[in-house]
């Protein structure tokens, strides 16, 4: 399947819809999509991250991450499309249904 990279008048109608949500803060650096999560602990950012494996798993998209004690920096693009593709808007938006768990 190709994936298509959103032009930028789409990626900011995007991040408008995004950061329309409880935590606003996606941004996009690089040609990618960034966010950082924040959490009571480890434990809690660790159950978030798994969340995000299982689900990244069943959709083939998987997210660039960081993570040290409580904070996990997300970066997210699509490789074939060189850039910012729906795949990308998709996993945010599950990403921060996720983190809404904790
Ligand atoms: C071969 C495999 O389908 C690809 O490498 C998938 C896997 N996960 C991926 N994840 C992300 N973030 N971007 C991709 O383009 C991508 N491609």
């Amino acid at each position: 399947m190709t994936v298509k990279k959103l032009e930028s008048h789409e990626i900011d109608q995007a991040l408008n819809q995004l950061n329309s949500s409880a935590s606003p803060s996606w941004t996009i650096e690089d040609d990618k999509f960034t966010k950082t999560f924040k959490f009571k602990n480890f434990k809690q950012a660790f159950g978030f991250m798994t969340m995000c494996a299982m689900q990244a798993e069943q959709d083939d998209h998987h997210p660039e991450w960081f993570n040290v004690y409580n904070k996990v920096v997300v970066q997210l693009t699509t490789h074939e499309a060189s850039g910012v593709s729906q795949k990308d808007v998709d996993l945010a938006q599950k990403m921060d249904a996720f983190a809404q768990c904790f």
